[in-house]
């Protein structure tokens, strides 16, 4: 689908219906690009775009995507940004020359700083509604990829960010101890979704899970690695040509196989939220629209404007 047209179906809502396409994870396989594709058929022109937020270059002899962050000061997750995002992931998703992606930061010290704060502070029910629809389809498109996705986590990655870490089939952390990630949302004064729950599961395991999640914690790179938040630590100039090592040896694999596999492992969390959408969307509406969590969101916000002053 053209990007103004997905553009246009997305709207002001956020949303890409899931009416328009099958959802990544239900797709069959697809042929690998190159000998098997049929001769002359052309690929989506799609090699390299840009918008305000993120970056993508597409490498067509590899079959590998770069999407970087580049929404500063500190990539956070904002209505624009995830409607971006997801654009992103569907062009890629539907070029059939792209077969994997590597996402990562533009920005130095910062991978995400989770999900835009003022977006959940004094907005309108129609904003939240719209706001947490365009979270939801975000982690739907890129838990659900038919794609290799791996992280390169150039820097801190709280909540939001660390989502989009886990999501990912790797994470490579650049091994700098000042680099964060984790779920902090308890921190906050908040509660971490079933589905951003679920996710870290799959991943660390329940306790592990259980604990970093009821104490709001960020892992310094160091144990992040130890607790398998992160799959590899490398010093930070080698981060990108590991990410490239890992990318290639996951697509020396057929796909069809890899992406079975991963469809296994993953649709009963994807299927979850599917499920209750709606219900999630009234439960993020009617905790965020609570005088209590607007106040612990302002004082948050607050304390780090003083933290820098
Ligand atoms: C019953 C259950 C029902 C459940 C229903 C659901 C409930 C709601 C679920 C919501 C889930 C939320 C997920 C999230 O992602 S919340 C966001 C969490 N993020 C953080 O805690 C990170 C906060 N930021 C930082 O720690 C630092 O900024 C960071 C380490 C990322 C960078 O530090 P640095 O020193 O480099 O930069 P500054 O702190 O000076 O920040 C620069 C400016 O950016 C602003 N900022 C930072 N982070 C955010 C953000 N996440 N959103 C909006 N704005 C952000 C910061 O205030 C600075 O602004 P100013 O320059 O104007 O001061």
């Amino acid at each position: 689908m053209a990007a103004a047209t997905l553009a246009r179906r997305i709207g002001r809502s956020g949303v890409l219906p899931l009416c328009c396409r099958l959802p990544a994870w239900d797709r069959a396989a697809r042929p690998p690009p190159g000998p098997a594709q049929p001769p002359g058929l052309p690929l989506a022109p799609c090699r390299s775009f840009s918008n305000n937020k993120i970056q993508v270059e597409l490498d067509e002899s590899s079959g590998v995507a770069m999407m970087k962050f580049k929404s500063p000061p500190v990539n956070s997750l904002s209505l624009e940004f995830l409607t971006e995002f997801s654009i992103s992931l569907e062009k890629l998703e539907n070029n059939k020359a792209c077969r994997g992606v590597i996402i990562t930061s533009a920005l130095p010290k910062i991978f995400s700083s989770g999900l835009d704060i003022t977006e959940m502070c004094g907005k309108s029910i129609e904003h939240y509604t719209e706001f947490w629809r365009a979270v939801q389809e975000m982690w739907l498109r890129l838990y659900g990829s038919n794609m290799v996705t791996v992280a390169a986590v150039n820097g801190s990655s709280p909540a939001g960010g660390c989502l989009v870490a886990l999501s990912c089939d790797y994470r490579i952390m650049a091994e700098n101890p000042k680099f964060s990630i984790g779920l902090n949302e308890a921190q906050l004064g908040i509660v971490a979704p079933f589905w951003f729950k679920d996710t870290f599961v799959n991943v660390v395991g329940h306790r592990i899970a259980e604990r970093s999640l009821q104490l709001g914690s960020l892992h310094p790179a160091p144990e992040a690695l130890k607790l398998g938040l992160v799959d590899e630590l490398v010093p930070e100039e080698k981060l990108m040509e590991k990410a490239a090592a890992v990318m290639a040896q996951w697509l020396a694999l057929p796909d069809h196989a890899r992406q079975l596999t991963k469809t296994m492992m993953r649709k009963a969390v994807l299927d979850r939220l599917v499920a209750h959408r709606e219900e999630d969307i009234k439960n993020f509406i009617s905790f965020v629209s609570k005088e209590s969590i607007q106040k612990s969101l302002r004082m948050y916000m607050e304390m780090l404007k003083k933290r820098k002053s």
